[in-house]
């Protein structure tokens, strides 16, 4: 069978195509001769696979969308206090190449206008570095994001030094505001460089999927961008990526985004999947037109805004119990009824609170039964099922080890069903013994908990 996914990408790019209104960049030379009927979308999976429909292998310079990364990249050399103390991350509702700071500190308003990208470049590698280190160390990380190597695009770059009057008073503006520290033609003429690398919508929907990856790459595995870099630069890309259409862009979309005035815009929905567009004509704000649909059709068809609640947490536990009898060494008419609480998906917080909240529920009614006729009294096991939770998130798994700890000082006895071991108890100090045993799946547990000649003999999702 043939994957439906890139024929449905096929009817994106023809779906956007009668949109022709806009303009290309005209005050690049280079880009003001772009071919215009060029268009192409691609879709990065956090796990590697790579979609792509249209004019997918086109090259443009990446301009504006560099500066999400080169901001990773100033935060791994510097320091986050130390680049936070140059460039803010308040949405400036501005054009992107405004001459603006923040009036209270002084410090360009975010790293995706053209002023905070500036203060973030000059940031790379050193104070004194040159335009060539910087842009070199710059071109390896994209390099390695894209998984091939990336080129500047020497004619793009010499025709927007040219006319480089605005940028190069954003330059003088930060050092004369003490924002940069070393030459500031230098940091502008690398600035211009970084934006002139060429790519296609392959390269930036990998570069993209590395973001929403946590900063692991897809393919190669390798931990390119540190996982708090990866929050910080989502964070301001949702914010301030679109510059002045942000809350268009984030009300409509709702995917972490940031275009670039060559035509690219690429967005990164945590966890999910890394999109690229292309198209070169922009709309006012410099965002691409034919892209922005292209957006907004991806988003409201796979249901990507990151604010639609598709997933409530209530879906992430289910409770059933299994009835056990026939054990060896009891009477055959011996009965054992024990809750099994299942766990699925990437469990957070969420999860682990409605797994809590289960437990506490079942035996807080057990425990003000008779002793002698209560449900449970015969049965002093518990089973806990992680066979299709995916992973624990941090606070899940504390929150998990905490039940743990709780049912066990009750008197429990717990048998955990983790065969891909994603219940971390050694990290805690959580010992195995009679009271807590992991297997591999429930016969086992079966066996576990009533001996060899036990059966079970009825497993139900109400008890
Ligand atoms: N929005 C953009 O892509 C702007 C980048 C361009 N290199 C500039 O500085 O003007």
């Amino acid at each position: 069978m043939k994957s439906p996914i890139p024929d449905y990408l096929r009817q994106v790019v023809e779906n956007a195509r009668p949109a022709d209104s806009g303009e290309v960049a005209g005050y690049i030379e280079v880009l003001a001769k772009a071919d215009a009927s060029k268009m192409a979308v691609a879709l990065a999976t956090v796990d590697g696979k790579m979609y792509s429909a249209g004019d997918d292998e086109v090259e443009f310079s990446i301009q504006s969308i560099s500066k999400a990364f080169v901001y990773a990249l100033a935060i791994q050399d510097t320091g986050l206090p130390q680049v936070l103390e140059k460039v803010g991350v308040e949405p400036s509702g501005d054009a992107f190449n405004k001459l603006s700071l923040q009036r209270s500190t002084n410090r360009p308003m975010n790293p995706m206008i053209n002023a905070g990208a500036i203060a973030t470049h000059s940031l790379i590698v050193g104070p004194n570095a040159t335009a060539e280190q910087r842009v070199d160390r710059i071109l390896k990380a994209l390099s390695r994001l894209a998984g091939r190597q990336l080129r500047v695009d020497e004619a793009v770059y010499e025709a927007e030094l040219k006319d480089a009057n605005r940028n190069m008073g954003l330059g003088y503006m930060l050092k004369a505001a003490g924002i940069i520290d070393g030459d500031p033609q230098e940091a502008v003429r690398g600035y211009i460089r970084q934006c002139s690398i060429n790519v296609n919508v392959r390269d930036l929907a990998m570069m993209a999927s590395t973001l929403c990856n946590a900063g692991v790459h897809p393919v190669s595995g390798e931990g390119i961008i540190p996982h708090q870099s990866v929050r910080q630069v989502l964070s301001v890309m949702t914010t301030c990526g679109m510059y002045d259409a942000a809350g268009d862009w984030v009300s409509n979309i709702g995917i972490p985004a940031k275009s670039g005035v060559a035509g690219g815009i690429i967005g990164a929905l945590p966890g999910q999947v890394g999109i690229a567009v292309f198209s070169p004509k922009l709309d006012e704000r410099g965002n691409s037109v034919r892209g922005v649909i292209m957006c907004e059709k991806l988003s409201s068809d796979m249901g990507l805004h990151m604010m639609d609640i598709s997933q409530v947490a209530r879906a992430t536990v289910r409770t059933s119990a299994m009835t056990i009898t026939g054990c060896a060494d009891q009477p055959h008419e011996y009965v054992q009824e024990v809750p099994i609480f299942d766990l699925r998906g990437a469990v957070r917080f969420a999860g682990a609170e409605r797994l809590t909240r289960a437990i506490v529920h079942e035996f807080s009614s057990s425990d003000t039964e008779d002793p002698g006729s209560g449900r449970y009294t015969n049965a002093r096991a518990v089973i806990l099922s992680f066979r299709d939770a995916y992973s624990l998130s941090d606070v899940a798994q504390r929150i998990i080890l905490e039940n743990i700890r709780r049912l066990r000082a009750a008197g429990r006895n717990l048998v955990v069903v983790d065969p891909t071991r994603v219940l971390k108890l050694h990290g805690d100090h959580v010992p195995e013994d009679n009271a807590l045993r992991v297997v591999r799946d429930l016969a086992e547990a079966r066996r576990y908990i009533g001996g060899t000649g036990c059966r079970a003999v009825s497993y139900s999702d109400s008890w």
